[in-house]
């Protein structure tokens, strides 16, 4: 039987184009270390795409979707079916992520995996249902170990179509009512924090309701906090569009694909993703601080830099989606910028 996707081998970033992308960057007519993170990013980005050249487009945004069997605690500000109403409103074109891939020119897919309410089948989304939602993870585990396996394989699915356009950035969205609670709970495993440390109001709860998310986390990481192997956090505390996401990253690591990651949902999934496989660090590049509470714990176990804080926490990859265009300066920058020599103009005093 062959591996599973995500045991595939990770290629390591490109040492000699790393050396002549810093090399390059010191030439250019401006003070050494002017352009800050815009600097390391393209460094980063060459080093990745083994190219002189480092180029982002063609973008791929792919949003997973799926339900949460948590919600029967009520640990959410919005009902379940929202899931799936959000969903149409993708394809439509009338959400925010569609309205920002449209803006950057992005390829963008819907993959569904299970909502409680059938989504209404529409061009543009595509169906991966596993179930309709997953277990109510403060009772059971959220899914059985093939349901896993299936979620993983589906975000793989995704990287092979997002390689086989010639992506060359790769932005994963999710958009999952009560996945706060789901994302919170794996963080908690993961980072063995505390979830007073970790929860916050996902999409608008209040105090009262935030303690009461507390209380039902704990509940779950009593159930099955014990094994933080990630495959078993993932299983026990996750949501299919979250083990999609952790899928999606490792393969488009393996296929050579930079991932640029949203929020604080999609950083759990890419916490879970690095534990899997610690090579896929390399190939992760960070895009905002969401407003969610856990989000900084997340990044700073991931020794992220994200490029912007926002206080954005809407999901569905809308953070990434607004910070790409940084991507594109910044090797717009890289590639066309003229050298001191080019330009005539004097280096820095001895
Ligand atoms: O990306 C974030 O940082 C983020 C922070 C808070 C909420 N969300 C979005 O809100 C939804 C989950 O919120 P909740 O309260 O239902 O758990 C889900 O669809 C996410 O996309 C997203
Ligand atoms: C309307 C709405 C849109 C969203 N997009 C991502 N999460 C969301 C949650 C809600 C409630």
């Amino acid at each position: 039987m062959t591996d599973p996707a995500w045991q595939q081998p990770i290629r390591p970033p490109s040492q000699p184009h790393r050396q002549r992308a810093l090399a390059r960057q010191v030439l250019l007519t401006k003070p050494p270390g002017s352009l800050g993170q815009l600097e390391s990013v393209a460094v980063t980005l060459a080093a990745l795409q083994h190219s002189d050249s480092p180029d982002v487009d063609p973008i791929r945004i792919a949003v997973f979707a799926a339900d949460h069997g948590v919600c029967d605690e009520g640990i959410s500000a919005f009902p379940q079916a929202v899931t799936g109403q959000m969903i149409a409103n993708f394809a439509a074109g009338g959400a925010a992520i569609s309205v920002l891939a449209r803006q950057l020119q992005a390829g963008l897919e819907v993959i569904n995996l299970g909502t409680v309410t059938p989504a209404p089948l529409s061009d543009g989304v595509i169906d991966a249902a596993i179930a309709p939602g997953t277990a109510n993870l403060a009772r059971q585990p959220a899914m059985t170990s093939p349901q896993l396996q299936a979620a993983l394989a589906t975000g793989d699915r995704a990287a092979a179509r997002a390689a086989e356009a010639g992506s060359r950035l790769f932005i994963g969205g999710e958009m999952g009512i009560g996945n706060t609670t789901s994302a919170s709970a794996m963080a908690c495993a993961l980072l063995e924090q505390p979830p007073t440390a970790l929860t916050g109001p996902g999409t608008g709860l209040d105090a009262d309701g935030v303690a009461h998310k507390i209380a039902v986390i704990e509940q779950a990481l009593q159930r099955h906090g014990q094994d933080r192997e990630p495959l078993a956090v993932l299983g026990s505390l996750g949501g299919f569009e979250i083990a999609a996401l952790a899928g999606a990253f490792i393969g488009c690591a393996v296929r050579g694909i930079p991932v640029l990651v949203d929020g604080f949902i999609v950083s759990v999934a890419a916490l879970a993703a690095v534990r899997l496989r610690p090579e896929l660090h390399d190939w992760l590049l960070f895009a905002h601080h969401s407003l969610e509470p856990g989000h900084m714990a997340v990044l700073t176990a991931l020794d992220a830099r994200p490029l912007l804080a926002l206080h954005m926490r809407l999901g569905e990859g809308s953070g990434a989606a607004v910070a790409a265009p940084l991507l594109r300066s910044a090797c717009a920058l890289h590639n066309q910028m003229a050298t001191f020599a080019d330009a005539g103009v004097s280096g820095a005093s001895e």
